[in-house]
């Protein structure tokens, strides 16, 4: 059966950690991957990080940049260089590709994100296989994916994929960052429960090129497999392996999906939009939104934390600060600590107005599954 196939592949992958050089034999097996995939029917993204990398390596920058005009400039210069390597192996193949790039911005708004989505059906049709990565030259640092493991997860959300694999600098996960910690347990499968619960020390900042090392890996697997997408993280020196995942073999670590919802526009509320902010619900709140399907009520909130507007989105959570779900909200941050607690026949006399009787109506509301969960408490 022909399955849509997300491809994520880091810096540390693409090129030699000690001279900052391409690695061409690398880039060269996964071009002939791909394009296998792509002959044998396969709808297939790869998602590539290296262009500030790819940028610095151009410029003769031997450390990547901290300013962030600065990383923007190289990104602009390292993204072309990319292109063109990607452009020159792939067609050496036949296969035609594409480059998407990317600002958080564009899939919190729903109609480019449906438009993203077009944009992609469309180039399947094509045969043509996107490339994309951030779009680091615009991007502004409190709307940015930030890192291309949450991008691609947001990716394979977006154009329901089968698969999404990450393809790293190390063989699999493990306990603690291997190469600090070389005693570390390596982990082979992890299912939705273990997700929920799965601790470890995944380390921050990755390796000397990398951005986020295996926390954001994490990160992406919580959002792939609540959208239905079966994961797994492998070495980015041995493309082959991803076939040989699709084979069955167990190779890596695979985080196994769950059951994707069919409503897309909750997709896009609960992966595509940013939350800011959060509502704290008390118990009888949580069971009406979380068990009995119901709006959610000035009623059942407890504190509100963040400044937002009418029409965002927000986290909503359990009283240790536990993310339950997500919603869009009727009223702003400000309206909401003015009502909250108060039975919804107050608000108008409360605010002067009402704008609506619920602060997030269920249909704009989006309960997360155990493994996507995450705690918001700062402590
Ligand atoms: N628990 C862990 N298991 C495996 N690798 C880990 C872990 N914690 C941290 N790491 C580090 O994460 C790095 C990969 O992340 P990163 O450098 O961001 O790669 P990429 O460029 O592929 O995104 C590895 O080199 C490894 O040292
Ligand atoms: N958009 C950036 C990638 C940032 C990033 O996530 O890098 P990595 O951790 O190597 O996947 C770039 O192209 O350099």
């Amino acid at each position: 059966m022909n399955q849509t196939i997300v491809i994520k592949i880091g810096t540390s992958s693409l090129t030699d950690n000690e001279t900052g050089q391409l690695s061409l034999s690398t880039i060269a097996a996964l071009v002939e991957v791909l394009t296998r995939l792509r002959a044998a029917g396969h709808r297939v993204v790869l998602v590539s990080s290296g262009a500030v990398g790819v940028g610095c390596r151009r410029l003769g920058i031997q450390e990547r940049p901290k300013k962030i005009a600065l990383k923007q400039a190289i990104a602009a210069v390292g993204q072309g260089r990319l292109m063109r390597i990607y452009d020159d192996l792939f067609t050496s193949l036949g296969q035609p590709i594409a480059q998407i790039l990317l600002t958080r911005p564009e899939l919190m708004e729903r109609t480019c994100y449906v438009n993203a989505y077009n944009t992609f059906q469309a180039l399947f049709e094509l045969g043509v296989i996107a490339i994309v990565n951030e779009n680091d030259t615009v991007a502004i640092d409190e709307l940015k994916f930030g890192d291309n493991d949450t991008l691609s997860a947001l990716v394979a959300s977006l154009i329901e994929a089968d698969w999404l694999f990450i393809l790293t600098d190390v063989d699999r996960l493990y306990s603690a960052d291997p190469r600090l910690f070389p005693e570390a347990a390596a982990i082979a499968r992890v299912t939705p429960a273990q997700l929920a619960q799965l601790s470890i020390d995944a380390g921050s900042s990755g390796s000397q090129w990398g951005t986020g090392g295996m926390a954001t890996k994490l990160a992406a697997a919580r959002i792939a497999t609540s959208a239905g997408v079966e994961m797994a993280i492998t070495r980015g020196r041995q493309p082959g392996n991803i076939l040989k995942i699709m084979a069955g073999e167990a190779i890596g670590t695979r985080f196994e999906a769950q059951k994707r919802s069919d409503n897309a526009r909750k997709r896009w509320i609960a992966y595509g939009l940013l939350p800011m902010g959060q509502i704290y619900l008390d118990a009888g709140a949580i069971q009406a939104i979380c068990q009995g399907g119901k709006s959610l009520l000035a009623a059942g909130i407890t504190k509100v934390e963040g400044e937002f507007s009418a029409s965002e989105s927000v986290q909503l959570c359990d009283q240790e600060g536990r993310e339950l779900a997500r919603g869009i909200v009727n009223y702003s941050s400000e309206e909401i600590d003015r009502v909250k607690g108060q039975h919804s026949e107050r608000i108008a006399s409360l605010l002067g107005y009402m704008a609506a009787e619920t602060i997030i109506h269920r249909d704009n509301l989006v309960i997360l599954s155990a493994s996507s969960t995450t705690s918001t408490n700062k402590g």
